[in-house]
C-alpha cells in the first residue's frame, strides 16, 4: 500500500513532502497492528458504498484516486462495471455540470485563449514532461449529450484518461487531462460566481484556428512521445480539427472515430444475430441513424467498412445508410445541408420534408435505429413497436450520454419487442429478466475503444492515427467476444476483461500501423501476433497494491 506521508507527483500537482517513502519493513508503528491490503480494499468498497449520491461517490473515488492511485485503480479494476458508472457515464455527466462546486483541488492542465502566444511556458509547467504519452483534450463546448459545459468539461478529460489508466494500463503519470478555455457561452456558468473558466463569450473561429494551431505545434515540442485525444468539441470544430491535424501529428476525435469504432463492432455481432434470425445477407441491413452530428455521421462513416467488408462497393455502401437530424430525413433537395451531413444525404427523395421518425421507419424499413441525437425517450414505445413490426429482432441502440439522455431505456426495449431486441446504449442500463431469461443490454460507447486504440499507437510511436487503426481497433473489439459471452447474445465482452480486449485491440493497430507505414518501432516488425501480445502485456502498468 502507499503511506500518504510520502510525496509523489499525481497529475501534475506536487503534494507537500513530509517524510521519504518508507520501504516495507520501516511501516512498523504507522499502520494499525491490524492493518492488511485485502480487508483495506474491502474496507474501502464498504465506504463507496455507504454514500447514497453518485455524486458523492464520484467525489470520494476522485478524492482516492488522489490520496492513493494504486488503491483507487486496484478497486477499479476488481470492481469496473460498479465503478465505471462513477468515475465515467452517466456520473461523470452531474460531475461536470457540477464542476465549478464541488472543485477542491488542481488537475490537469488548463489553457486559455489568454495564453495565446505564449502556450510553450504553460505547457513547460507540466511537472512530469518526459512522462507525458497520452492527453485527452477537450474545449468543453459539447460535454456528452449536455451542451457547452466551458472549463467544467475538464472533468470528461480526466474521467476518460482514468479509463485509460485502468483499462489499458497506461502509466498515470503519463496521462495529462487538458481543458481548453476558448470562453463559453452558457449563461448561467457565467452568472455563477464559482463558474472557475473565463467570463467571457466563447471567442470567434480565426482567434480558435490560430489557437489550434499553436497547441497543436507547442504540444508536440513539448511532448514529443503524446498522443492526443480530442474530445467534445462541438461538432463543427470536432470535423474542423479533425480534419485540420489529423495527417500531421498523432491525434484522433473519440467521438468521430472512437464511437465509429465501437458502434461498428456492436453492430457487426449484432447484424450476425439478426440475420440468423431473418435469414438475411450481412450486406443488406439498412440503417437509419436518429442524430446527424459529430457521433451520428462518425459512426455512418465507419459502418462503410462494416458494407464494403461484406463486399459492397463504396457507393452501394453509402447507400445502406439514412440519416435524421432536428429537421427529419437528410436528402439532397431540402435545402441547404451542414457540411458533414451532406456525403449521406439522400438523393433518391425529393419530396416534402419527412419529420415523423414513424414515417421515416415506414419509409426506410430500418433493420438498425441508432440514437445519437441527445432527445431522451425519442425512441417512443410506438418506434419501438415499429422496428419490432418490420424485424424479427430489430437492433437498437440508443447512444446518447448520459443515461437520462438516452433515446430508450433498455426496459422498454425489452418490452416492446417483446424480448426481441439486439440492443446497445451509450450508458449503462440493468440487465432485464424476461420470459424466465435474463437479457443482458450491451454498452456502446466508446470506452471499449479508446484505451485499446492509445495504448497501441503509442507503443507503436506512430506519427497519426489512420482510419486502418481505428477499423483495426473495432474489429479486434468484434472478435474478442468468448464462446460464453456469444452464448448469452452479448454484443460487447464483459468490461470486466478489458485489460485483455485493450491488449488485442492494441496489438492489431500496433500492426495496422505498421502496415500504414505511420509506426516507427521497427524493432516490433518481425514480431509474430503472439510475440506482439507478448510484447504489450508487461508494458501495462499495474497498481502496486
Ligand atoms: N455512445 C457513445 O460512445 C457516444 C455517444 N455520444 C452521444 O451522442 C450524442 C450526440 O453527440 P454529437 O453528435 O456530438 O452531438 P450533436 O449535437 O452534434 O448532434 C445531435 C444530432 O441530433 C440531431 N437532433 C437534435 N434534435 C433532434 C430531434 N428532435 N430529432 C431528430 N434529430 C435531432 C441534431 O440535428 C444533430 O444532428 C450525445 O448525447 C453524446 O453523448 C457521443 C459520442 C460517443
Ligand atoms: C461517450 C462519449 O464520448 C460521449 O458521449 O461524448
Ligand atoms: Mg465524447
Amino acid at each position: 500500500m502507499t503511506i500518504i506521508l510520502t510525496p509523489y507527483w499525481s497529475n501534475g500537482v506536487q503534494k507537500l513532502k513530509l517524510a521519504p517513502p518508507p520501504p516495507e519493513k520501516q511501516r512498523h508503528g504507522l499502520v494499525p497492528a491490524n492493518f492488511a491490503d485485502d480487508i483495506h480494499m474491502q474496507r474501502t468498497l464498504a465506504q463507496l458504498r455507504s454514500k447514497d449520491k453518485p455524486l458523492e461517490k464520484y467525489i470520494f473515488l476522485s478524492r482516492l484516486k488522489n490520496d492513493d492511485p494504486d488503491l483507487f485503480y486496484k478497486l477499479c479494476l476488481e470492481n469496473m462495471s460498479e465503478i465505471t458508472p462513477i468515475i465515467y457515464t452517466p456520473t461523470v455527466g452531474d460531475a461536470c455540470i457540477q464542476f465549478s462546486q464541488i472543485y477542491r483541488r488542481p488537475e490537469g492542465l488548463y489553457i486559455s485563449i489568454k495564453d495565446k502566444g505564449n502556450i510553450k511556458s504553460v505547457l513547460r509547467n507540466w511537472p512530469k514532461i518526459d512522462e507525458a504519452r497520452i492527453s485527452v483534450v477537450t474545449d468543453g463546448s459539447r460535454i456528452l449529450g449536455l451542451g457547452d459545459l466551458g472549463v467544467n468539461g475538464m472533468g470528461i478529460s480526466i474521467g476518460k484518461l482514468s479509463l485509460y489508466v485502468a483499462g489499458a494500463g497506461i502509466r498515470p503519470e503519463s496521462t495529462i487531462p487538458i481543458c481548453l478555455d476558448l470562453g463559453t457561452n452558457n449563461q448561467a456558468f457565467l452568472d455563477d460566481p464559482f463558474y472557475l473558466g473565463l467570463r467571457q463569450k466563447r471567442v470567434p473561429e480565426q482567434d480558435m484556428d490560430e489557437f489550434m494551431d499553436e497547441f497543436m505545434r507547442e504540444m508536440t515540442l513539448a511532448f514529443p512521445k503524446m498522443m492526443i485525444q480530442f474530445e467534445d468539441f462541438s461538432t463543427d470544430k470536432a470535423f474542423r480539427y479533425l480534419d485540420r491535424y489529423r495527417y500531421q501529428y498523432p491525434v484522433f476525435n473519440d467521438d468521430i472515430q472512437g464511437t465509429g469504432a465501437v458502434v461498428l463492432s456492436g453492430l457487426m455481432n449484432a447484424a450476425k444475430l439478426s440475420s440468423a434470425a431473418s435469414g438475411m445477407p450481412l450486406n443488406s441491413h439498412r440503417i437509419l441513424f436518429f442524430g446527424a452530428g459529430s457521433a451520428g455521421v462518425g459512426v455512418a462513416t465507419q459502418l462503410m467498412s462494416f458494407f464494403t467488408l461484406q463486399g459492397l462497393s463504396v457507393e452501394e455502401a453509402r447507400r445502406q445508410i439514412w440519416l435524421i437530424d432536428s429537421q427529419g430525413l437528410v436528402y439532397e433537395s431540402r435545402g441547404r445541408l451542414a457540411e458533414h451531413k451532406k456525403y449521406f444525404a439522400r438523393n433518391d427523395y425529393s419530396g416534402p420534408p419527412m419529420t415523423d421518425i414513424l414515417d421515416i421507419i415506414d419509409y426506410v424499413k430500418p433493420t438498425a435505429l441508432l440514437g445519437l441525437s441527445t432527445i431522451s425517450g425519442a425512441f417512443t414505445p410506438e418506434v419501438i413497436e415499429a422496428m419490432a413490426g418490420i424485424n424479427p429482432r430489430p437492433i437498437i441502440f440508443p447512444l446518447s450520454n448520459p443515461v437520462r439522455l438516452s433515446e430508450c431505456s433498455f426496459s422498454d426495449a425489452v418490452h416492446y419487442t417483446n424480448g426481441t431486441v439486439l440492443f446497445a446504449s451509450g450508458s449503462p442500463f440493468p440487465e432485464e429478466d424476461f420470459s424466465g431469461k435474463t437479457l443482458y443490454p450491451g454498452q456502446g460507447n466508446n470506452m471499449y475503444i479508446f484505451p485499446g486504440l492509445g495504448l497501441g499507437a503509442i507503443l507503436a510511436r506512430a506519427t497519426q492515427v489512420t482510419d486502418s487503426m481505428v477499423e483495426a481497433s473495432s474489429l479486434g473489439l468484434a472478435n474478442s467476444l468468448t464462446a460464453e459471452e456469444r452464448a448469452l447474445g452479448l454484443l460487447y465482452p464483459r468490461v470486466e476483461r478489458i485489460r485483455e480486449i485493450s491488449t488485442d485491440i492494441a496489438m492489431q493497430v500496433i500492426r495496422a500501423a505498421q502496415k500504414a507505414g505511420v509506426a516507427r518501432s521497427p524493432e516490433l516488425v518481425s514480431k509474430s501476433d503472439s510475440e506482439l501480445v507478448a510484447f504489450v502485456k508487461p508494458k501495462m502498468w499495474k497498481p502496486a497494491f
